[in-house]
């Protein structure tokens, strides 16, 4: 397994669960004697126990050592990063090419290369001619494998996926498909490709994900200027079932190492291809995804009278979604940052993800708890819907605060007792819907604008912006 970062990691400790002999490479010192003592380098929910497993059972062991891999295996699976180029829309595929580079001189023999990293299409075809160019003695065949896990679900997702996906010669499928066997004879659908089309299938994935997301954002930008709730028309519109609810929670839009990245390396290869006009949608589906963080410093901005300068603003959550440590463009983290170049004191508590937050923005401010990040706040922005926060008691935050203000980037709190303990309750895409009989919240901060709207203005549906 090379690169063991939240895939490869992962993807070499579920391996060994299922019986395989697994010798993860990884080239990051830090992870390396991490992974090697036992210890996972970020947060995955019920893998720090498949690692001490695997490695307990003498099945799971970690190396840097090219040679000793070319040895070890004859199924090699790529696992490392493809990032966004600086700059550019396109993949970096630096890291996929430098396995090729000192793998392929080290093999003699039959090997089978299987990429599981999420590649432009066209990549494997390429790094069967790179592979076998440094090959003296043997053949090197490529498959494309794509995982669709998500992190936070990452090892159930990987030993009882929705589907597996192999595209390559039909031989060389037939050995993967025998990797998965216990995955498959517990009824997961198999579906076998040509090359390019699994490399598409994962990208077309993701980019129908990026697309429902941004289309419920969008709705919620009309939402919010008709005075509608746009989680009640999401729960609506999911009913049907062509539709579905999930992936329709609109907020502050989405972030990570995966969704961002790939919709605009999917645009710049079909740009490549001859075939950009196909997706020019995704440019609309990633501005709609990069307004929602402008919109949302907005409604800070709106809830602190209209000047952030001297705002203290807690932004709770950094991870760019819960039960994970991952920070990769997180829409937390970019909102906290634009916060502070407002001129806002922001101080960022998340359960998992300090360490990584503090290596990307150094000069936020970090707090130990929720307490300490909400001590003296103008305005608390729930930015991460981690349980911790939206099982929250308000009244535990009222006499700690300097003002009553909730924002609710995820529309996940539960607006009615935030606004019956006195809070003011805001979020992007029109406020819940209140019971009449809620009762009525105290004064609004002096700050806060006429036109500004409040839970009690109305009963029903309220909008959160004038
Ligand atoms: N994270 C996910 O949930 C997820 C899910 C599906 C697909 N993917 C795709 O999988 C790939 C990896 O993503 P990730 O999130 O695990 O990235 P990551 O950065 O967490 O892990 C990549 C690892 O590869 C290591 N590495 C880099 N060059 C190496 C080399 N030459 N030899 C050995 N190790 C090397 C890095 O040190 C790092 O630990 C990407 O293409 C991503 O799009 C990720
Ligand atoms: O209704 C929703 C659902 C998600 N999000 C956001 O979208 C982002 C991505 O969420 P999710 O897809 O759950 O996380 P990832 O772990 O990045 O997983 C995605 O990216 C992986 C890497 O390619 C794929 O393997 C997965 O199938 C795909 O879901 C996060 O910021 C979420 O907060 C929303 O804003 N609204």
């Amino acid at each position: 397994m090379f690169g063991c970062g939240y895939l490869g990691a992962t993807h070499a400790a579920c391996m060994a669960e299922l019986g395989h002999h697994v010798l993860g490479v990884e080239t990051d010192a830090h992870k390396l004697a991490a992974l090697r003592s036992g210890q996972v380098p970020f947060h995955e929910p019920g893998l720090p126990d498949l690692l001490r497993r695997g490695l307990d059972s003498g099945l799971l062991r970690f190396t840097d050592d090219y040679c000793e891999a070319a040895q070890f295996a004859d199924l090699h699976f790529i696992a490392v990063g493809t990032p966004q180029k600086k700059g550019e829309y396109a993949a970096d595929l630096s890291h996929v090419h430098s396995v090729i580079d000192r793998l392929a001189p080290h093999l003699s023999g039959r090997h089978l290369l299987i990429g599981k990293s999420t590649v432009p299409v066209g990549t494997a075809a390429d790094l069967l001619v790179r592979a076998n160019a440094q090959v003296d003695d043997g053949h090197i065949d490529v498959v494309w494998n794509p995982e669709f896990l998500r992190e936070g679900h990452a090892i159930d997702d990987t030993l009882s996926p929705d589907r597996i996906v192999v595209g390559g010669a039909a031989q060389s499928c037939e050995r993967v498909a025998e990797i998965y066997a216990p995955i498959l004879a517990a009824g997961t659908p198999l579906l076998v490709t040509d090359l390019p089309t699994a490399e598409l299938v994962k990208v077309a994935a993701n980019s129908f994900l990026a697309t429902k997301i941004s289309f419920i954002n969008a709705i919620s930008e009309v939402c919010e200027a008709a005075g509608a709730d746009v989680s009640l028309l999401a729960d609506a519109i999911g009913h049907d079932g062509r539709i579905g609810r999930r992936f329709l929670n609109a907020g502050l839009g989405f972030g990570g190492g995966c969704l961002p990245k790939d919709i605009r390396a999917f645009m710049a290869r079909a740009g490549e291809l001859g075939a950009d006009q196909a997706l020019t949608f995704l440019r609309e589906v990633d501005s709609i995804n990069m307004r929602r963080r402008t919109a949302m410093v907005e409604l800070v901005s709106t809830s602190c009278g209209g000047d952030l300068l001297g705002a203290n603003i807690a932004v709770l959550g950094a991870a760019f979604k819960p039960d994970s440590d991952d920070v990769r463009d997180s829409p937390a983290l970019n909102v906290a940052g634009q916060l502070q170049l407002r001129g806002a004191a922001v101080t960022v508590y998340d359960p998992c993800a300090m360490a990584n937050s503090r290596r990307l923005f150094p000069t936020l401010s970090y707090a130990q708890s929720v307490q300490e990040a909400c001590a003296g706040a103008d305005a608390v922005l729930v930015a991460t819907e981690w349980s911790q926060f939206v099982e929250i008691d308000p009244d535990d935050l009222s006499p700690i605060v300097r003002r009553r203000v909730v924002i609710d980037g995820r529309r996940c709190l539960p607006g009615d007792r935030w606004h019956a303990a006195g809070w003011v309750y805001r979020a992007l895409g029109g406020t819940p819907v209140r019971h009449a009989n809620t009762p009525k919240s105290p004064e609004p901060p002096h700050f806060l604008r006429d036109h500004d709207v409040r839970l009690d203005d109305h009963v029903g549906v309220v909008p959160t912006l004038a």
